[in-house]
């Protein structure tokens, strides 16, 4: 049996007083794309913060490649998993190739002296995401696709076995879109195995195109966890985003393909009242 890269049993993870993710079992899988799915607020941040050491687990546990993750030395665990985090800040002036760099802190020694592959790494990392040319620019001077694209190259330089990326690509135009998720699916490690991709994603047909498999939360438990086609059903739609929608083969490539019709009758009903529908009148 193989090893999953991250095993959760009875996960519970919150802030203060109020629980985020509550009792969640699950597994991922190496050397495949899973993506996380699911409504504003049901838990998909929240999971990822747990996932990467932001947040203790308030019961149960996280194991990684078969290890309590609290066990592990930060340090060593940045050599095997790099994280985007969701809209994160850049400091003021950076430039491209100095926010690159720092994916490559896991690999300098204890004094911070640079390591042999840094160079290659971040030279790599620019040109798979086509910042080459602006490896001097200041990121806060650049467009918000760009900035995403920045931080994904850092993510890239960091050069791990597995890499958590929540919302990759939010900012992102849609050719952008597609070619960054190509790019991560083919991510490949010296040994010809695939990189381990755990991605939350908002867009579902992107999704849909890229999983090999998807987790679907609801109210910060598992809703339901499959293949694109077990999880991409108008059944599951409703019930996890209150959406109705009717989902069709891709012709070409055979994944589904969702077509949203609406919000179902009982989210309408939960829908605040539009504060300018008298003004308009
Ligand atoms: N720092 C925080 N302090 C308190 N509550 C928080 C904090 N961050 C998130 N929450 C709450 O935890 C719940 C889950 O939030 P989380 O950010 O994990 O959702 P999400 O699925 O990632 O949402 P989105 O799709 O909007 O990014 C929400 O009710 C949210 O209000």
């Amino acid at each position: 049996m193989i090893e999953p890269i991250f095993q959760t049993q009875g996960l519970s993870l919150g802030y203060g007083s109020r629980v985020a993710v509550t009792d969640v079992d699950l597994s991922i899988a190496p050397n495949q794309t899973t993506v996380l799915i699911g409504a504003n607020g049901s838990g998909k941040s929240t999971l990822f913060k747990g996932l990467s050491r932001q947040l203790t687990a308030r019961t149960g546990s996280i194991r990684f490649n078969g290890t309590e993750l609290n066990s592990l030395r930060p340090k060593a665990y940045a050599r095997q998993v790099a994280l985007l985090p969701q809209a994160p800040v850049v400091p003021e002036g950076l430039t491209v190739l100095e926010l690159v760099a720092r994916g490559r802190h896991p690999h300098r020694r204890w004094w911070g002296a640079p390591s042999p592959g840094d160079d290659d790494a971040i030279a790599r990392a620019l040109s798979m995401t086509n910042l080459s040319g602006l490896a001097e620019r200041p990121v806060d001077e650049l467009s918000g696709g760009q900035r995403q694209r920045a931080w994904i190259a850092l993510v890239l330089a960091q050069d791990t076995p597995t890499v958590l990326l929540d919302e990759p690509t939010a900012a992102l135009d849609l050719a952008h879109q597609v070619e960054l998720l190509d790019l991560l699916r083919g991510l490949r490690r010296p040994d010809g195995t695939r990189t381990t991709v755990v991605a939350v994603l908002h867009e579902l047909n992107l999704a849909a195109r890229v999983a090999d498999r998807v987790i679907a939360l609801k109210d910060g438990r598992v809703a339901l966890a499959g293949t694109p086609s077990q999880v991409f059903t108008p059944e599951v739609l409703q019930d996890v985003f209150d959406l109705k929608a009717d989902v069709i083969q891709d012709p070409t490539e055979g994944h589904p393909v969702i077509l949203p019709r609406g919000r179902t009758e009982s989210a309408l009903v939960a829908l605040p009242e539009d504060p300018l529908v008298g003004e308009r009148s």
